[in-house]
């Protein structure tokens, strides 16, 4: 199995990371406009083999498309992170252009490929993905969700002194700082509800650091994270390529999911060799309803700004 990693920066290079070590695909090509770079991370990881002993063939190429050819999976990580103080919806004005240019230039190699946008802001370019290629909406995956959840599961995890792995928990709706939605009503500790262990206050500070979860890192690291959104953007991989029908939080278009239309937001899906599955309209309370409505706004709103580089 053949994935391609458009970009080849932190998260780029970090999925060819996890992907390779894990041995999720037989081949990982790296791709990126920076002269050499991608060969230099692909060598960098292909000398990792003979310690974690894995066997995934690992190249590099400068901005060449044929090598790409019949990729079963194409990551979009390409485009410009966030600084410290800005939104993930600052970013549309350059990742737009870059993200339609590397959608239609992957397509020509692999027309059968199966699509997975990061770049942000990730629920706008998977719907610029979407409608710029024609693609059937089985095979645009937008990921956030994965990464989110995971994180809420670490907050919760924190906040309940447990292991991560011992929260179940699901974070839907758009992927920005404001469009998060924590499900903590849902959220389990070995299957017993976690408002057993903590008060609403404790639950409502994991949601909300949650939500900045990026943000913080941001903060910190003086651009976005990589460790858990390269090992997201894997775990997603692998339930595509190994069929594994893992049920994930992507950002897939919705026809009347959700009382939505015509959009990509996160909701929880089943992932396998074909994409997206199938959608789960799980059943929300009312002002779970209203806070995805809110979301869906604004990632609309988000949406509006793609007319010039979908005209
Ligand atoms: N959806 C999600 O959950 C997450 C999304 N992101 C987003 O992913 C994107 C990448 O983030 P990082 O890897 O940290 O950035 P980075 O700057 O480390 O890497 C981006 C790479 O894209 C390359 N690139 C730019 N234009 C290109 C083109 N036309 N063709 C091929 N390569 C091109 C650059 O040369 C660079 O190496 C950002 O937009 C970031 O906001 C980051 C983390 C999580
Ligand atoms: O925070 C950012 O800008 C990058 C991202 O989407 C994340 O780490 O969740």
């Amino acid at each position: 199995m053949k994935v391609t990693i458009v970009g080849a920066g932190n998260v780029g290079a970090t999925c060819a990371d996890v992907i390779s070590y894990r041995g999720i695909a037989s081949e990982v090509v790296l791709l990126d406009i920076k002269e050499g770079f991608a060969e230099g991370k692909a060598m960098d990881i292909m000398q990792c083999a003979t310690n974690t002993g894995f066997n995934t063939k690992v190249t590099g190429v400068t901005n060449d498309y044929s090598k790409t050819a019949n990729s079963d999976v194409v990551v979009i990580t390409s485009g410009i992170p966030r600084k410290p103080g800005m939104t993930r919806e600052e970013l549309i004005g350059i990742n737009a252009g870059i993200v339609k240019t590397v959608a239609e230039n992957v397509l020509v190699h692999s027309p059968n490929t199966i699509v997975v946008v990061v770049s942000n802001p990730m629920d706008t370019m998977t719907y610029l993905a979407l409608k710029s290629t024609g693609l059937p909406k089985n095979r645009i995956i937008g990921m956030g969700g994965a990464l989110d959840s995971s994180r809420f599961r670490y907050y919760l995890s924190q906040a309940l002194d447990k292991p991560s792995n011992d929260v179940s928990a699901m974070v839907i709706g758009g992927h920005g700082d404001t469009t998060m939605i924590p499900l903590t009503r849902l959220a389990s500790y070995n299957g017993i509800p976690v408002s057993e262990f903590l008060s609403q206050e404790e639950l409502d500070k994991v949601a909300a650091s949650t939500m900045v979860g990026g943000a913080t890192l941001t903060g910190l690291l003086g651009t976005s994270a990589w460790y858990a959104p390269g090992a997201s953007v894997a775990y997603l991989v692998d339930s595509i390529l190994n069929d594994q029908k893992k049920m994930i939080a992507c950002s897939v278009f919705l026809e009347g999911e959700y009382g939505q239309n015509d959009i990509c937001i996160g909701v929880p899906c089943i992932i396998g060799k074909n994409g997206v599955e199938e959608i789960l309209d799980i059943t929300l309370n009312d002002s779970e309803k209203a806070l995805f409505a809110k979301s869906a706004d604004a990632v609309r709103n988000m949406n509006a700004d793609l007319k010039s580089v979908l005209a």
